[in-house]
This record gives C-alpha cells, structure tokens and sequence, in this order.
C-alpha cells in the first residue's frame, strides 16, 4: 500500500529525495541517532523533533535544495517507549513553491574536498507532523491505537545499507576503469627524458615504475566488476530468501559487502591517486579530471558505512564464525574455509597456491584475534575492552578475508568465462588475474611468509613473473582501456581524450580561465601596484 503511494510518484520525478539517517552528532553508531518521531494517537501523526544541535540530520545528498521528499532515520517513541530508529518518508519543502516547509530548517552543509554539485544538506525539526503512514511499515507497524508491532528481524531496517554497499563495489569498478583510461592514454601521448641519447625521448608508459602504478588499477577494475557482479547475484539471492521470511543468510551477506565495500573503496581511492600522480603536473589539473576522480572516490571510503567501522563488522563475523566452527558448527560458504584445520602445504607459486596462501593468512589471523581476545578476558578485561585492544589485527583479518574473496571470485568468473572468449582475449583477461594475483602477493608478502611456507627463493620468482607480466601486457594496455569505450563526454579530461590531442586541449581549458580574458587583471591596480608603490 504504502510502495504502491509513494513509488510512481517518485518514478515520475513529483517526488525527488534523499537518505536523511546521519546528524551532526552521529553517523555511524546509529542507535545515538537523536531525531525524534513520536507518536500522537489523538491525531494519529508522529511528532518530529531535532532536540539538540547535534541532532540535526547532517550530510545527505541534495538535500540541501533538490530534494523535496526525504526518508528521515529517528527514535520511534509510542506510548512512553522507545522503539529504536526507524525509517520515515517526509515531504521538506513545498511542492509547488519548493519553499521549506514550517517546522522544517534545511540548508546548505558548505564546500567539500569533491561532489561539489551534490547540495549536501542539513535538516532540523521543531515539532513537525506527518501522518502516521510516514512510518515505512515494511518491517515494523505502529497502530493507530499507538500499538508498536516489532519487526520479525530488527537488522532488515539495516537493508537499505547492504544494497548501496553492495553498489559501490561495481561503482569502484568503473571510477578505475576512468582513471586508468585517462593515465594510460595519456602515459602513451606522453614522452620525456632520454635514457637512451642517440633515441627520441620514449612513451613514460615504456617505464617499468610507470606500468607498475598504472596496470593494477586497470587489473582491479576488472576484478572489482566481476566481484561486484557476484556480490550483486548473492545480494539477490539473499533478498529473495528474506522476501519469503528466510533470513539465515543475511549475516554472510553483510559480512562480505561491509569488507568489499571497505577494501574496494580503499583501493580504487589509492590508485586514482596513483593515476593522478603517474601523470605529473598535468594530473593535478582540475582539466584531467583526475583530482575530481580522486575526491569521489575517497569520500566512498567514508560514505555508507566508514571503512574500519565496515571492517570491524566483518571481524565480528569472523571470530563468531571462528567459534561457532571450534565447536564442529557448519560455517558460511565464505568463511568455511576458515576451519580447514590441515597441515600448511608446500608453498606453490601459482594462481590456487597464493589464493590458498590467502585463505591461509586470514584464518591464522582469525586465530590470532580470537587467541589475544581470550586471553585478555581471562586476565579480566572486559570483552569490549579486549576486542578494542585488539581491533587493529581485526581490521587486518577482515582485509585479508576480502583480498581472499576477490582473488578467488576473479579467478573463477574469468576462468568460467574464458571458455566462450577468443583465446587472444582469453589469454589478456588471465594476464590481468595473474597480475592481479602476483600483485597482491608480493604487497602482502610480510603476512604470506607469517602464516605460509612460501621461501625467498618463491619471493623472487613471484617478483619475477610480476615484471614479466608487465612486459606482456604492455602491448594491449591501451587496446585494454580504449575496450572500456568511455566517450571523452564521460571522461570529461584534457589528458584522456581518444584524440590524444593533449597539449592542445590543456591549453584550450586554459584560456577559457576568466583570469586570462584580459591581459592585465585588476588586481595589479587593486592591490599589486599600490603595494608596489609602498601605499598598502
Ligand atoms: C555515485 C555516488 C553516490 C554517492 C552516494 C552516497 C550516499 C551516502 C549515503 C550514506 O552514507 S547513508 C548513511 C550510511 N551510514 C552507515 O552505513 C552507518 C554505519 N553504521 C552501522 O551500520 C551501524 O552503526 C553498525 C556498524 C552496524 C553498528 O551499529 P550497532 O552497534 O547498533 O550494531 P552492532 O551491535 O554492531 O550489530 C547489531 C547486529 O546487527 C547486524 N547488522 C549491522 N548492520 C547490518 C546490516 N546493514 N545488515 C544486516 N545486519 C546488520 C550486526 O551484524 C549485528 O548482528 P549480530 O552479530 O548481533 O548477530
Ligand atoms: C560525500 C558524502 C556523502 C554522504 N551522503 C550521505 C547521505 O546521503 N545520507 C546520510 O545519511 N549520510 C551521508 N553521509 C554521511 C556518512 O554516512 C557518514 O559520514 C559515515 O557514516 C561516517 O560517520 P561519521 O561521519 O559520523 O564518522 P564517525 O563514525 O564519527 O567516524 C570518525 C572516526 O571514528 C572511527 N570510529 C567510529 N566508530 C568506531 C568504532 N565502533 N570502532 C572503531 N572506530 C570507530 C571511524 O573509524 C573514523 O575513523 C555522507 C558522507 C559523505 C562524506
């Protein structure tokens, strides 16, 4: 009843809104959310407040003027108690003047490090009424009476997050895919030094260090697609199972999307960095496109659940599921391997021996968690205070359990698909895994040499395949960012455009400044000349 109000109004644009769940005071614990809906049952409306600065809703995107709709999150009071946060769709503004309306205080937040066009809001609440069908009654119902009916499972309220979360895998995907174009075409139109004096000055995309910034971007946008792909495949899975009233399988979904969304996000923001810094001055120009790439892609780090918040919660899966399997319980199908409790096998430096390394280092850091988490507690810590002495190697257990995931799902979706490809692109995309793959292993070799029985002589052999695939790929790399067919609309960069015309086009961006549509700017006479002149 309540889709079949709202939904075609919003699929027609009469409505447009936004997610109003963070405040000034709290974004990630969500159980200190202070707005607040209280019930009247007199009129048969919830009451909603913003008790405290704090308590303003702080963050959400276009609220600050595009949006006249918005779900607002808040304590749920009825009859005296509270009910904990739940969702509300409010109108905020009206909708044919767009003005606020009474009772609702909404602005601007100010200029942010990037999505300088998203109107990021603030939005407050001075005894505001909506009917009581605001309340979203998907999961949980209060009566007209002011009954509270609880939801069959309170974490579905948490649902909305899970879907984005699951999103911004395949969105990183796609940021990389951006940002390797631009580098990467832009490291082929490129040339400078002469390492060689009776050569031309060389392509920077021939130098080693420069195909080792840029390959793994290209590599991992293609693991984070195929991984966001699977992630998106279980999500659907698991939200049929919770449609008939099936929730067992909710917790592992949770678990993997907060640790992908964490790592990919890390990830992508790290190597859009290093795209940006692979292209010298001319990557620090608003004009590339690459310091805007850069700003979105970090704020993902924050966005939808803050990355060691997202972490922390895959930790707390693993060691429950560490306990659960010590006492002979079956285990998730992506944390089963956790349980493999056989002697650790003769280091293999291929594909299955590093993804199984993997597995390895994040099962013994598991362990280790679970081991100093014990251990404080017999020595009377309180739980809580020995999981947070501890949380710094959870983080890094829940790293390593999602670099284990997407090193195996890229491995067996491209290994599944390969078989219906040409083998000349077969044989590229298993580069990519492989290079993926070595990447990894040598960033990562500290925990492998801790928890494998990998030797020196595998360390120089994996850094050996590791220069050796940059060599084989190098001759497709722009054949493998131009395969990702983003138009120069959508790069929007002076230094990927498919033209290569790139000085050209700087300099074009350039003389569209207002600073040069004069040659002499007024402030040489506003300030230059006089303080020249010893007046200032
Ligand atoms: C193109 C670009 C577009 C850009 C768009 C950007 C839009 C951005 C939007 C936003 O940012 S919206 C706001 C996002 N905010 C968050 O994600 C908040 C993050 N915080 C939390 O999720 C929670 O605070 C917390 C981390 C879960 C901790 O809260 P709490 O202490 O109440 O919970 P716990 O005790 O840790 O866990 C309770 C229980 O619930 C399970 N659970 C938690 N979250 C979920 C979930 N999302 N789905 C399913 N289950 C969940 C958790 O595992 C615990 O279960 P048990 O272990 O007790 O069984
Ligand atoms: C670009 C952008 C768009 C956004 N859009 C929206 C939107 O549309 N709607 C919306 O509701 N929100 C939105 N947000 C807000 C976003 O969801 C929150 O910023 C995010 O959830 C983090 O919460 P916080 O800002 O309160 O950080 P905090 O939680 O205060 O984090 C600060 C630090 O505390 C640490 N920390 C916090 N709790 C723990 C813990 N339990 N254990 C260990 N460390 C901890 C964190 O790791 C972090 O280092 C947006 C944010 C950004 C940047």
């Amino acid at each position: 009843e309540q889709q079949e109000k709202w939904v075609p109004r919003a699929v027609n644009m009469e409505i447009i809104g936004t997610y109003a769940q963070t405040e000034l005071g709290h974004g990630t614990f969500l159980r200190g959310l202070e707005t607040t809906a209280t019930y009247d049952p007199n009129t048969e409306e919830f009451v909603l407040n913003s008790p405290t600065l704090t308590a303003y809703k702080w963050w959400p995107g276009g609220l600050a003027h595009t949006a006249n709709h918005c779900v607002v999150v808040a304590q749920l009071h009825s009859k005296g108690v509270n009910h904990g946060v739940h969702p509300f769709i409010v109108q905020i503004r009206d909708e044919d003047t767009h003005m606020p309306l009474p009772g609702v205080k909404v602005g601007e937040i100010g200029p942010k490090l990037s999505f300088s066009t998203a109107n990021n809001g603030f939005l407050g609440f001075d005894n505001f009424r909506v009917p009581r069908d605001s309340m979203l009654m998907k999961n949980a119902q209060v009566l007209k009476d002011g009954t509270y009916v609880k939801s069959r499972l309170s974490k579905l309220t948490y649902g909305t997050m899970v879907f984005i979360r699951v999103m911004i895998v395949t969105d990183m995907a796609y940021y990389l895919s951006v940002g390797a174009t631009i580098a990467i075409r832009y490291s082929a139109v490129r040339h400078q030094s002469k390492p060689k004096e009776n050569e031309p000055e060389p392509q920077i995309l021939d130098y080693v260090t420069q195909q080792h910034k840029l390959f793994i971007a290209l590599a991992s946008s293609h693991a984070f697609r195929v991984t966001g792909q699977w992630l998106w495949t279980t999500f659907v899975r698991v939200n049929k199972a919770l449609t008939s009233g099936n929730a067992d399988t909710l917790p592992e979904l949770h678990a993997v999307a907060c640790c992908l969304k964490a790592v990919t996000t890390r990830d992508a923001a790290s190597m859009v960095e290093a795209c940006r810094m692979s292209c010298g001055g001319h990557g620090y120009m608003t004009s590339s496109y690459l310091p805007i790439l850069y700003g979105i892609t970090t704020a993902a780090c924050t966005y939808e659940g803050e990355n060691t918040v997202l972490l922390l919660q895959t930790a707390r899966s693993l060691v429950k599921a560490w306990q659960k399997g010590s006492k002979g319980k079956p285990l998730s199908p992506t944390e089963a391997y956790l349980m493999d409790k056989s002697p650790v096998p003769k280091w293999e430096n291929t594909l299955d021996g590093i993804i199984a390394g993997f597995r390895r280092v994040s099962a013994g850091k598991v362990q280790d968690c679970v081991s100093k988490i014990d251990k404080l507690v017999k020595m009377g810590t309180s739980y809580e205070d020995a999981w947070n002495q501890t949380s710094v190697r959870l983080v890094a257990a829940s790293e390593a359990h999602s670099r284990a995931v997407i090193l195996a799902t890229f491995r067996a979706e491209v290994s599944r698909a390969a078989a219906a490809l040409s083998p000349p692109l077969a044989r590229v995309l298993h580069q990519l895994v492989h290079l993926y793959t070595v990447y990894w292993a040598l960033e990562r070799v500290g925990d492998l040499l801790l928890y494998t029985s990998i030797a020196e002589r595998d360390v120089q052999e994996l850094q050996q395949q590791y220069e050796d695939l940059l060599q084989k790929i190098r001759p497709n790399t722009v054949g493998l960012v131009d395969a990702f067919d983003l138009r120069d609309e959508i790069l929007n960069s002076t230094l990927g455009a498919y033209d290569g015309r790139v000085y050209e086009r700087l300099m074009e961006e350039a003389l569209k400044s207002p600073l040069n549509a004069e040659p002499v700017n007024q402030s040489f006479h506003k300030y230059l000349k006089p303080f020249m002149q010893g007046k200032l």
